[in-house]
C-alpha cells in the first residue's frame, strides 16, 4: 500500500480503462476517496457491485465536487460537453486529466470549458485490450506501459508531476510530448493499424467466393489477430478517427504509396524489393521484444479475469 497520491479523485466514465484506474486506486490506496459518475444506471450499479469506489453519481457535476483529481475516461467525442457539465464544479487547483487516445482535438474540446483555476494535465495510457465496460478493468493493464502526458500552457509543474506519479504508482512509465507530436505517433502506431484491421476483416466478411465458415475455420493466427483488433469498440474508435482525422489521413497517405508499391513489386515478381522489406521489418519487430514492449501482447485478450 503506497500513501494516498490524492485526497478525493472523480472518475467520470467507467469502462475498460476507468475500470482499470478504479483498481489502481483501491488495491494500491492511491487515493483518500473516489467518486464515480457514469452515464446509465445499470453501468453505475455495476461499478457498485465491482465496488471500484466509495460513491456512485449519475451527475458527473456532483461526483467533481472537492475532487482534487479528475479523470474522464470516455470516448473522445464526449470530452467536450462533459468537460461542459464539469466545470462550474471543480474546485479551484484541482488536476484535470483524460485517458483519450487523441489529444489535439480532445484539449481544444475541453479548455474552452475549464476554469483558469484548475490544472489540466491530459494523458495516455497506452495500454489497452478490445475488451470494454466495467467488468474489463484489471489491476496489471498499466504495468510496463507508456503513459504520455500532453500538459497544456500554464499547467504547473508540481500537478504534472503529481499525476505522473500517480500513472507511475500504476505500474506505467511516463513521457511527456506535445499534443500534436502524439496525435502523429499514435496515428501510425495505432490508429492506422486498427484501420487496417477493421478494414481486412470486413473485407473478408464480404467475400462472395469464400464462405464466412470458410474464414473462421481456416483462419490462421495472423487473421486471428487481426479479427481481436476489429473487435474494439465501435464508438470509441468512431470517435478515434473523427478527431484524428488530419494525422491519420497523412499516415494513410504514405500507406497506400508504400502499398502501392508492394502491389507492384508482386505483378513484376520483384523478390529482391519483398525480401528487403521483410527482412527490415522482422528487424523492427526483434528491437520491440529486445526492448521489453511485447510483454503486455500475450496478455491482450487474456487479462487475468480471462477476457
Ligand atoms: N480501450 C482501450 O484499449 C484504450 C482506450 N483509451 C481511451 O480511453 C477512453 C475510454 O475507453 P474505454 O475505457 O476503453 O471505453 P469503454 O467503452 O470501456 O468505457 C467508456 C465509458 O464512457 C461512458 N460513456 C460513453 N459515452 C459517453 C457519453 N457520451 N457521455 C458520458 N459517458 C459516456 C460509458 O458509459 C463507459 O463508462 C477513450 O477515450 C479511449 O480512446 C485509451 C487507451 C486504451
Ligand atoms: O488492444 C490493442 O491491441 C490496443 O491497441 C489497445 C489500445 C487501444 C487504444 C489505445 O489508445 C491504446 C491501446
Amino acid at each position: 500500500m503506497s500513501e494516498p497520491l490524492f485526497g478525493k479523485v472523480a472518475l467520470i466514465g467507467i469502462g475498460l480503462i476507468g475500470s482499470s484506474i478504479a483498481i489502481n486506486l483501491r488495491d494500491r490506496g492511491l487515493a483518500g476517496s473516489v467518486a464515480i459518475s457514469t452515464r446509465t444506471a445499470p453501468t453505475l450499479a455495476r461499478a457498485e457491485d465491482l465496488r471500484l469506489g466509495t460513491s456512485y453519481h449519475l451527475d458527473p457535476a456532483e461526483a467533481v465536487r472537492d475532487a482534487d483529481l479528475v479523470i474522464l475516461s470516455v470516448p473522445v467525442g464526449a470530452c467536450g460537453p462533459i468537460a461542459e457539465q464539469i466545470g462550474p464544479a471543480l474546485k479551484p487547483g484541482a488536476v484535470v486529466s483524460d485517458v483519450g487516445s487523441v489529444k489535439a482535438s480532445v484539449i481544444a474540446a475541453m479548455r474552452p470549458h475549464l476554469p483558469d483555476h484548475v490544472q489540466f494535465v491530459p494523458a495516455h495510457p497506452v495500454a489497452g485490450t478490445e475488451q470494454s465496460g466495467p467488468d474489463a478493468g484489471f489491476l496489471e493493464l498499466f504495468e510496463n506501459r507508456w503513459t504520455i502526458l500532453t500538459p497544456v500552457e500554464g499547467a504547473s509543474e508540481e500537478a504534472v508531476a503529481r499525476l505522473a506519479a500517480l500513472w507511475r504508482a500504476c505500474g506505467a512509465r511516463v513521457e511527456t510530448m506535445t499534443a500534436e507530436h502524439h496525435d502523429l505517433v499514435l496515428a501510425i502506431v495505432s490508429h492506422v493499424p486498427h484501420l487496417i484491421a477493421y478494414n481486412i476483416v470486413g473485407t473478408a466478411a464480404d467475400l462472395e467466393e469464400v464462405t464466412k465458415a470458410e474464414v473462421i475455420k481456416f483462419s490462421a493466427s495472423g487473421f486471428r489477430d487481426f479479427t481481436r483488433i476489429a473487435a474494439s469498440d465501435p464508438t470509441m474508435w468512431r470517435d478515434i478517427f473523427l478527431n484524428n482525422r488530419d494525422a491519420v489521413l497523412e499516415m494513410l497517405a504514405r500507406f497506400s504509396e508504400d502499398l502501392a508499391s508492394l502491389q507492384r513489386a508482386i505483378r513484376w515478381g520483384d523478390g529482391d524489393a519483398l525480401f528487403d522489406l521483410f527482412t527490415r521489418t522482422r528487424a523492427i519487430r526483434r528491437g520491440i521484444v529486445e526492448a521489453g514492449q511485447d510483454t503486455a501482447q500475450p496478455d491482450f485478450g487474456r487479462s487475468p479475469k480471462g477476457h
